[in-house]
């Protein structure tokens, strides 16, 4: 069997409220998963169960209150947990993608260069970069006229699918997926299903987030449940 792209290992969060005395509230105790390439872990459990909190930890934006995140950076396994910001800047710039369910809009930058900046700044020429970006709005029927604007005036779905673009427009061999199908039409949520087929197919390992059932089936090799690995530790 191929070797896991990403190992989540006795990961541990408690939030420590300091405006509440200090008051700590456990969501992980010990949680362990991991994702081969070709692979879509798809997090389920009740709302609050903590499937958000273990995207952010695995991307680094939370920090972990104990365990790892191996992390496969061009062939070597990095620990996030423990990594200064530079390494893990550098993973999230080659090796690893995040689509969150919303779009941080930089005033004045239009929408094809927010889906092609991640090329540029791997070194794509930026014509290429924006033919690129410009095939996938397309494919998430983003129209025409709008790629040279910039998308604070967007509809929260436009905004949503130059996310998603933009989360997909460098081959990241880890991505994860914070409900990236939550305000698409039926027709749009087909594309991001396809997306993630396609990803899979070059071997990219996916986590993943997705209140829709359907596109939970259709996407997830394999569940893993936040509830019952909480009633079990
Ligand atoms: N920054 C934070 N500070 C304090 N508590 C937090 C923080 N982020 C999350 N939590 C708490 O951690 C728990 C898990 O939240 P999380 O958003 O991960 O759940 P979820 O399973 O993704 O829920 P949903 O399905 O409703 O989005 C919740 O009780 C939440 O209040």
């Amino acid at each position: 069997m191929t070797r896991p792209l990403l190992s989540v290992e006795a990961l541990e969060k408690r939030f420590t409220l300091h405006l509440q005395g200090g008051l700590e509230i456990p969501v992980l105790d010990g949680l362990g998963f991991s994702v081969r390439p070709g692979e879509c872990v798809v997090l389920a459990g009740a709302s609050g169960v903590g499937k958000s909190t273990v995207l952010k930890l695995v991307y680094g934006s939370y920090k972990a209150s104990a365990g790892r995140v191996l992390v496969s950076h061009e062939g070597a396994p990095v620990d996030l947990v423990s990594a200064d910001p530079r390494t893990v800047l550098d993973v999230r710039r080659r090796t690893l993608g995040y689509v969150s369910q919303f779009l941080r809009v930089v005033p004045r930058v239009a929408a094809i260069d927010v889906v092609a900046e991640p090329l540029v700044t791997l070194g794509m020429p930026r014509e290429e970069a924006r033919e690129r970006a410009g095939t996938l709005l397309d494919r998430l029927a983003i129209p025409e006229r709008l790629f040279s604007l910039p998308p604070a005036t967007f509809s929260g779905g436009e905004q949503q699918r130059v996310n998603i673009a933009r989360g997909f427009a460098h081959p990241y061999p880890v991505l994860l997926l914070d409900e990236p199908t939550a305000s698409l039409d039926a027709r749009n949520r087909a594309t991001v299903v396809q997306l993630i087929e396609e990803a899979k197919a070059r071997g990219a390992a996916m986590v993943g987030i997705f209140h829709d059932e359907d596109v939970r089936e259709a996407v997830a090799t394999r569940l893993v449940d936040l509830t019952a690995e909480r009633m079990a530790a």
